[in-house]
């Protein structure tokens, strides 16, 4: 297993930078997540370090070692990417052993690694059956399987649940983390579904225009998102302008009246993100607010609220005391759930 660090990798289209510096590094046994909108650049990176793109600029290490120069197929990677489908025409054993052959294994060494291969990826004794009649999740562990045969010393993976339900992606990316996690794999992997990435990596990348916005551990960026673009990207609305008052207590104003925050917080102009798990509505005699819809969500309910000449507020209640749609309600804040990101974007 190997370590993978980017140096300040650019790629540009045109005029049009698509990676613009980025840096990013993987350790041994790590799995990094890059998580972003479509079209932000995540396909394009792995791409970079897999050689199957030109660079522009900057450097891509695999284990200490410069890869300028080395060829895709030199690089000892293990692909997965969402358009290299698994070959029709080939069973499944064909597809698992192909990067085997390519390499020079033996038949019946191959034969062997398909075999513990579908067993670890849990399709034990499918090697005969035809692709075609494989369903969709069992093709993307045949997939993963083929990636991982010549035992890569990184493994790339593009989306590598996009096409699955949502029922079939939350299992399986349970049973692949604990893979890597056996196998000890480092793994790249790009997504554009958060809740993907954070089961799956013990680190994520943002990435916004070919930049990495933020970085750091699931629970990190969960807590404490560096900027209001990686906030709405993990689906927080309850963003408003507002200006921090030092002091204790110290307080926010904005346009949802003058909110508590942590003692702390820097003063100054800021953005605020105001968790819905933070927004209550039993306030006495807190924000005046009606609600105008309810969605069920599982575990909670997602309660939109309409605050008089300010923008909607949306709070997580327990089913049983949510309000109903028309309700008016009093709503107060708890500051520890009350963040403050810079001013701009
Ligand atoms: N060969 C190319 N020539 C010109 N532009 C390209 C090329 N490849 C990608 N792009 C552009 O670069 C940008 C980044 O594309 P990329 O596929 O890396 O994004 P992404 O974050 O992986 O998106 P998605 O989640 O939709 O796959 C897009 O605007 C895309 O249109």
């Amino acid at each position: 297993m190997a370590s993978l660090d980017v140096e300040a990798l650019t790629v540009r289209f045109g005029e049009r930078s698509v990676l613009d510096a980025v840096d990013l590094s993987v350790a041994e046994r790590e799995t990094v997540c890059v998580l972003g909108p479509s079209g932000g650049g995540k396909s394009t990176l792995l791409r970079a370090v897999a050689g199957l793109q030109a660079v522009d600029a900057g450097r891509v290490r695999v284990a200490g070692r410069d890869q300028a120069g080395v060829p895709a197929h030199r690089r000892d990677l293990g692909l997965m990417f969402q358009d290299h489908q698994l070959f029709p025409q080939r069973d499944v054993a064909g597809n698992v052993a192909f990067g085997l052959r390519m390499r020079g294994a033996s038949r019946a060494r191959a034969a062997a690694r398909v075999a513990e291969l579908l067993e670890l990826v849990g399709l034990p004794g499918a090697g005969r059956r035809a692709v075609a009649s494989l369903s969709g999740g069992e093709q993307q562990r045949v997939a993963l399987a083929r990636a991982l045969a010549p035992e890569p010393r990184l493994l790339m993976l593009d989306e590598p649940l996009g096409q699955l339900d949502r029922g079939l992606r939350e299992r399986l990316v349970v049973e692949l983390r604990e893979l890597f996690e056996r196998l000890g794999t480092t793994v790249l992997a790009v997504t554009h579904d958060q809740g993907e990435a954070f089961a799956l990596a013990h680190r994520v990348a943002v990435m916004r225009d070919g930049r990495i916005a933020q970085s750091g551990t699931p629970s990190e960026v969960w807590q404490r998102p560096a900027s209001a673009f990686v906030a709405r990207f993990l689906g927080f609305d309850n963003l408003v302008p507002g200006t921090v008052r030092a002091g204790t207590p110290a307080v926010v104003r904005t346009a949802w009246g003058e909110l508590p925050v942590p003692d702390g917080t820097p003063a100054g102009p800021c953005t605020l993100l105001v968790r819905p798990t933070g927004v209550r509505l039993d306030g006495g005699d807190g924000l005046r607010a009606r609600v105008v819809s309810r969605t069920f969500r599982g575990d909670h309910v997602a309660v939109l609220l309409d605050v008089e000449g300010a923008p909607r507020l949306e709070a997580a209640c327990t089913l049983r005391r949510a309000p109903d749609v028309g309700d008016a309600v009093r709503v107060a804040f708890d500051a520890e759930e009350l963040v403050r990101l810079p001013p701009h974007a």
